[in-house]
């Protein structure tokens, strides 16, 4: 939790209080549903919460945003960024129903007015658009670009370019070659965090296209 407050000096009591209540949420339901390993529920801030909070630290989602996490699992990156953005709405989904249960319960206990919960998949949503996609460790971006295609708004505010951010890890060249995916940008995650954790860490930015 030091560490949250550490990097990001600027939280309000109310995100703090948020923030310090995700380790024993994260306790409590991963008992009943397995949705973090045993091990990383320990370094719960820096494998997951900090991690997911790596995307606020390459980008600050303007108010009113409407931004989706595909395979949110327990809800990473979904929930530290309802709680690091407030004024923003997360649909938060996963095509599995029994971690979808978790996050609408760790939502409701941390009072979060900014997120649905859905169990959907991706490529099955297709009513609705959104400014920003996010994910984690759901898909390579070949076979996931293309499931979030089309859900992006047609226009976009001119203060910033709508697309994906993709929480990622190692050596990225290959996968971003056979995507065929242009103008991709990879921020490192240890630039802003400890590298002990984060040398490897990255956040792909894929404009849409
Ligand atoms: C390895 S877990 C990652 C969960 C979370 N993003 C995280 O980083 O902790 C991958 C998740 O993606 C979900 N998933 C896989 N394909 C999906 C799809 N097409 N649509 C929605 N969810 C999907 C799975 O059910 C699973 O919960």
């Amino acid at each position: 939790m030091e560490l949250i407050k550490k990097h990001f000096p600027a939280l309000s009591e109310k995100q703090i209080a948020q923030f310090a209540q995700l380790k024993p949420l994260y306790t409590e339901w991963n008992e009943k549903v397995n949705v973090v390993s045993r091990k990383d529920i320990e370094n719960l801030y820096e494998r997951h919460v900090l991690h997911s909070l790596g995307i606020a630290k390459v980008f600050k989602f303007p108010e009113n945003t409407d931004i989706l996490d595909v395979g949110t699992g327990g809800g990473f990156p979904g929930i530290p960024l309802a709680i690091m953005f407030p004024e923003s709405n997360f649909h938060l989904v996963d095509s599995t129903g029994k971690k979808i249960v978790v996050v609408k319960n760790i939502c409701e206990a941390l009072g979060l007015k900014n997120v649905v919960a859905e169990q959907i998949r991706a490529e099955a949503i297709k009513d609705r658009k959104y400014d920003f996609v996010v994910s984690r460790a759901v898909a390579q971006l070949k076979e996931f670009y293309p499931w979030v295609k089309h859900k992006f708004k047609p226009t976009t505010e001119v203060a910033y370019k709508s697309g994906l951010l993709y929480l990622k890890g190692g050596d990225l060249t290959t996968e971003i070659k056979e995507s065929k995916l242009v103008k991709v940008r990879v921020h490192n995650l240890e630039k802003f965090f400890e590298p002990e954790f984060f040398e490897t860490k990255k956040v792909v930015f894929v404009p849409r296209q």
